[in-house]
């Protein structure tokens, strides 16, 4: 194992019956690093950190995290990381604060003094009982705990539900500190804005599998590009679509909204087959590369009956 990894999975399967809820996972999480899991709600995500937790047993494959075998080494990962799950379950009896320290207590090696200043900057209300909270404030218990006592390593199940757009803007300073600090962020969200904004690499996950791995800033660079035409007259509807490179052509009249990726020639020789008023480009989209590799949102059954998996 590389020394530089903080997880690592290889052929990583869990099965439910018929279903492969994680399918042959191969993953490499550096040290150091804030890691986006990207993938849609059933896409594995969650299964696959209950296997690095040891919440539930892989049907095959193994993983390593922080060098330790996932099995052999499970109450040592437990102490070493801090984890946010993705369901959350606290005793609505106790308080926020009271809460805390039974988390504190258990843990040890906490700082009260830096509980204190997650609480502050996070605005965690931690007087009323848990069960009064909201959900952003019971997620703001649950960054708490999983941040206190420094861990080498973060595992957020979707950290962000609940929280409002400041407190988001907060807890990702808190995820760039703990980077800057030489720790590792594993980050799963279906919410791609989330991971955009704050991940080094996101690996994306759809139906079990891993599709894609790469820098945000990579994939940012590569990702499908955006032409918008104004024509001195309407065309075709189906002007570029003998086009290999344009994805999606959104044409109404004069207008033309056209996504492509690799070349922009053959988009240009098509359009120009008519009068060109106007035309401007727009940054490459995220979202848009996003989508390419979820295009096809028909079900793994449906998939496998139709032949229709197709990953761009
Ligand atoms: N205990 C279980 N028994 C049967 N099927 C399960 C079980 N846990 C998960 N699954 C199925 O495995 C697939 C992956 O679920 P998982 O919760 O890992 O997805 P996810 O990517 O975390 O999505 P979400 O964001 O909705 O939690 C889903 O189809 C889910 O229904």
């Amino acid at each position: 194992m590389n020394q530089a990894d903080a997880i690592r999975t290889s052929g990583l399967t869990k099965t439910f019956g018929d279903l492969a809820a994680v399918n042959g996972l191969d993953l490499e999480v550096r040290v150091g690093e804030i890691f986006g899991f990207l993938g849609p709600n059933g896409a594995g995500k969650s299964t696959t950190i209950r296997m690095l937790l040891d919440q539930i047993r892989a049907t095959s494959g193994t993983a390593q995290v922080l060098g330790l075998d996932i099995r052999d080494g499970s109450l040592e990962i437990r102490r070493r990381i801090g984890y946010l799950p993705g369901d959350l379950a606290l005793y609505p009896k106790l308080t926020g604060r009271q809460t805390l320290t039974y988390f504190a207590r258990l843990r040890g090696g906490v700082s009260p003094a830096y509980v204190d200043e997650l609480a502050e900057r996070l605005g965690a209300d931690l007087t009323r009982k848990v069960g009064e909270y909201s959900t952003g404030n019971r997620q703001k218990i649950g960054l708490i705990q999983a941040f206190m006592h420094k861990p080498e390593l973060l595992v957020l199940d979707e950290p962000n539900a609940g929280l409002d757009p400041l407190v988001q803007q907060t807890f990702h300073e808190m995820l760039r500190e703990v980077r800057d600090d030489g720790r590792t962020v594993f980050l799963s969200s279906h919410t791609l804005s989330e991971v955009e904004r704050v991940a080094d690499r996101v690996g994306i996950i759809r139906h079990g599998r891993l599709v894609v791995v790469e820098r945000v800033d990579e994939l940012k660079r590569t990702a499908v590009r955006r032409l918008d035409f104004e024509f001195a007259a309407p065309v075709p509807t189906d002007l570029f679509a003998q086009v290999e490179q344009v994805h999606d052509a959104d044409i109404d009249g004069v207008h033309a909204r056209v996504s492509y990726d690799g070349s922009v020639n053959p988009v240009l020789q098509a359009a120009m087959t008519h009068e060109v008023v106007n035309l401007s480009s727009r940054d490459a989209d995220l979202e848009e590369i996003f989508l390419t590799y979820y295009r096809d949102t028909t079900t793994p059954e449906v998939a496998a009956s139709t032949g229709a998996d197709h990953v761009r």
